[in-house]
């Protein structure tokens, strides 16, 4: 079974993309004056209608290439547009001085807009929100306590033993796969081993226990958690397009909740046990100690039920976004030789003979952190981002935008923008090295958003992105299998590959003589 497609919670952020689906509403027709300069208003922004941007998205095929439709667009109307559906409009902001302006501007509480389609399912069974779906000034004190632990570069190094166990499964994985393959080295459908190996990972986090994901059969209970993560995301698309009044006749909100409820009845069962073994060492007077987990449930700013609502947030952001980001990695190094080989010579370096990296070798490596650097900005898994600036007016690029404006960023765009990155097209990771080299615009590529609602989950991504990246290129060259040829992208909300990817993993002879 391929795990793999479309699921994600970055679906409302397609739907800002299309404007057609966004609830925001624009006072019209204002323009003011600060100190005296003339502001424009957004009447006077390039207007792209709804009927406009669906003949051009099915006559165009950008359907599975929204992310394509911001370049398109920023050809046609410039870094800053709106797209209206009736009264109901996003503004375009596509270029890096636009979005620094905005996020510089942000709310005291961002927000990226209305989370109904994740929220209505809670609310029915009265679970608790996590980050992703908590706003205001909750939101805000949820992240306090999540932060803390997780965030900072040192709070995720509390994490590389267990990440590196992954990782052993991972690397013991692939020699199992290479194996049984048919030339002894090839590892077929990498996106779906990637998304094993990164759901494994965040769940020994967070659950502080292993499920199972790179065993030769996954436990029965963990394919059914895997299984519902992907029906719920399967039937969100059904549920969004169609009218409430056909839940009772239509199967697609019956399964897509049946899906929440795989998700939240396997993350309670592991929260749960959790919670008995420190209720157990709490009566035995016995020391509570512990990772993620254990630190949330005994936080007293943090509720039973926002524990519930935010692991299984985190544990839905944190698997797509990682695997895929690998997996675009692996395939630009495989095309890349000699940009493998520099990242092969200084893992090399900096672990010697049969080492295993480790977090703090990790830090001797800015080569390495450039390579996924550099595959995020070709690839922003997650393309376009949105912020719903509610709490006050805001000025862009010359423009007055009344507060309750909805505006979506177009990072993939801002990312292949060639006066911002010359040659976009083409993987240099050595442009983000600090060696004299002038630097990117600091908003040229943020694949992790911005400020104090940017992602959580970044330290631990990274983490496990080099962990697993150092040990594979240290123990193999990857080559590309010819059967595959080149790979397009494909947006699923996150950027995924059009078809399979299948390596072969050429076993190093001798490291530590190189
Ligand atoms: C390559 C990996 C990843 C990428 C590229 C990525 C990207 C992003 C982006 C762009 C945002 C929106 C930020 C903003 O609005 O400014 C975000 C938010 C978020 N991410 Fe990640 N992410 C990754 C991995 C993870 C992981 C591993 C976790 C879980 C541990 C995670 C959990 C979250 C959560 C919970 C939010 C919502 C935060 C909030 O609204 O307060 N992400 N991520």
């Amino acid at each position: 079974m391929n795990m793999m497609r479309s699921r994600s919670p970055w679906l409302f952020l397609k739907q800002a993309a299309t404007a057609g689906f966004c609830s925001t509403k624009m006072a019209s027709k204002v323009a003011t004056t600060v100190s005296d300069v003339k502001l424009k208003s957004i009447e006077d922004l390039p207007r792209v209608g709804t009927l406009k941007m669906l003949f051009r998205v099915i006559s165009k095929g950008y359907l599975s290439r929204l992310h394509e439709l911001q370049v398109y667009e920023k050809q046609l109307y410039g870094s800053m547009y709106r797209a209206c559906a009736g009264s109901v409009q996003s503004v375009a902001v596509n270029s890096a001085d636009l979005v620094e302006e905005l996020f510089r501007n942000d709310d005291k509480f961002p927000s990226r807009g209305d989370m109904a389609l994740w929220t209505e399912y809670r609310d029915m069974r009265g679970y608790g929100y996590g980050p992703f779906t908590e706003q205001g000034e909750k939101w805000y004190r949820l992240r306090a306590v999540l932060n803390k632990r997780m965030l900072h570069p040192k709070d995720s190094v509390q994490y590389a033993g267990v990440v590196s166990e992954v990782v052993t499964d991972f690397i013991k994985r692939i020699y199992h796969l290479r194996k049984t393959s048919p030339t002894g080295d090839l590892v077929t459908d990498l996106s779906n081993e990637l998304y094993r190996f990164a759901l494994e990972g965040i769940s020994s986090i967070l659950f502080e226990t292993r499920i199972g994901c790179l065993e030769k059969e996954i436990p029965v209970e963990t394919q059914d958690f895997i299984d519902s993560i992907a029906q719920m995301f399967t039937y969100s698309m059904p549920v969004v397009l169609t009218p409430k009044w056909t839940r009772n006749i239509l199967p697609f909100w019956k399964r897509y909740t049946a899906g929440w409820e795989g998700i939240f009845t396997f993350a309670g069962q592991l929260i749960d046990m959790k919670m008995e073994a420190i209720q157990k060492r709490v009566d035995t007077d016995q020391e509570v100690d512990g990772e993620y987990l254990t630190y949330l449930l005994s936080n007293i700013n943090m509720t039973n039920k926002e524990v519930y609502g935010s692991i299984a947030e985190l544990i839905l952001a944190g698997v797509d976004t990682t695997s895929n980001t690998m997996m675009w990695t692996l395939y630009q190094l495989s095309r890349e030789p000699e940009v493998q080989d520099t990242l092969f010579q200084e893992v090399n370096h900096c672990v010697k003979g049969d080492g295993i990296p480790t977090a703090q070798d990790v830090t001797n490596m800015p080569y390495l952190k450039a390579v996924i650097k550099e595959a995020l900005r070709m690839y922003p898994v997650v393309p376009i981002n949105a912020r719903l600036i509610s709490e006050k007016d805001m000025i862009v690029g010359g423009y007055f935008f009344p507060k309750k404006t909805m505006f979506s960023l177009c990072h993939y765009a801002i990312s292949h923008d060639e006066k911002v990155f010359p040659e976009p097209s083409k993987f240099k990771p050595e442009r983000w090295l600090r060696d004299g080299r002038a630097r990117p615009h600091p908003f040229g590529s943020i694949p992790f958003g911005f400020g104090v609602r940017g992602c959580v989950g970044r330290r631990i991504a990274e983490l496990e992105m080099y962990l697993a990246l150092a040990r594979m290129i240290k123990l193999f060259e990857v080559r590309p299998d010819p059967n595959v040829g080149e790979m397009k992208v494909l947006n699923r909300t996150v950027l995924i590959a059009d078809r399979q990817l299948n390596l072969h993993f050429i076993e190093r002879s001798d490291t530590s003589t190189q």
